[in-house]
């Protein structure tokens, strides 16, 4: 999976902001959105795969196993909040990628098998998740990637000018939620991450 543009939806997120992200070069979806239903979000994610898929990119959902499988997504992002790693890849089954998030070298030692990729954060305060845990900074981050084998993303705060000091760091790319909803044009500020990665 190539994490390098990682869009992270905010909440009430229209299929319009997506798929302004997937035309400027978003590399992995994630649909997040707290004020969702089941239902609603297991709906969109299946207006959204047939584009999705056409682009190639993979769609990840936030913490709901459930709308994960019943819409055959690419993958389920967890948080250390939200079940035990090992038992949520059994329910999950082989084939879906499993993300996990990551706040302190501890949690880094204690990632389990079956876990596919690392979401590492928040590097700084965010207004995008109000009860973001303490934030680790770029020398937090930096240590916690080279602790791990796994590849790993940045998330919390983080944008463009950030992607020279996040490769150094060793991520595999950096996951935004405002970098790209909210910008003026979501569309060109997702090619510009784009673009600046593959610069970088
Ligand atoms: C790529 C990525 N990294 C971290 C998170 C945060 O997940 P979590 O800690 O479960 O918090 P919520 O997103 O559920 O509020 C993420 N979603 N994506
Ligand atoms: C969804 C999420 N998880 C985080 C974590 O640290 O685990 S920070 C975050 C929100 C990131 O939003 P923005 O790019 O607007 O800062
Ligand atoms: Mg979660």
């Amino acid at each position: 999976m190539k994490l390098s543009v990682y869009f992270v939806t905010p909440d009430g997120v229209d299929d319009a902001l997506v798929l302004a992200a997937l035309r400027g070069g978003a590399s992995v979806v994630q649909l997040r959105d707290k004020t969702a239903s089941d239902a609603e979000m297991l709906a969109q994610a299946q207006r959204l795969l047939p584009h999705l898929r056409a682009a190639g990119v993979p769609l990840v959902i936030n913490d709901r196993i459930e709308v994960a499988l019943a819409c055959g997504a690419e993958g389920l992002h967890i948080g250390q909040s939200d079940g035990d790693p090992r038992q949520i890849r059994t329910l999950l089954g082989d084939g879906p990628l499993l993300g996990l998030s990551v706040e302190t070298e501890a949690h880094v030692a204690a990632v389990p098998a079956g876990v596919d990729y690392l979401g590492v954060g928040p590097v700084r305060a965010t207004a995008s998740k109000p009860d973001h845990a303490t934030p680790i900074g770029l020398d937090g981050l930096a240590r916690m990637v080279a602790a791990t084998r796994l590849p790993a993303v940045a998330i919390g705060g983080v944008g463009l000018a950030d992607i020279p000091a996040l490769k150094r760091a060793g991520c595999a790319g950096l996951a935004v939620v405002s970098a790209i909803s909210a910008a003026p044009d979501p569309e060109a500020a997702a090619r510009a991450l784009a673009e600046a990665w593959r610069a970088a």
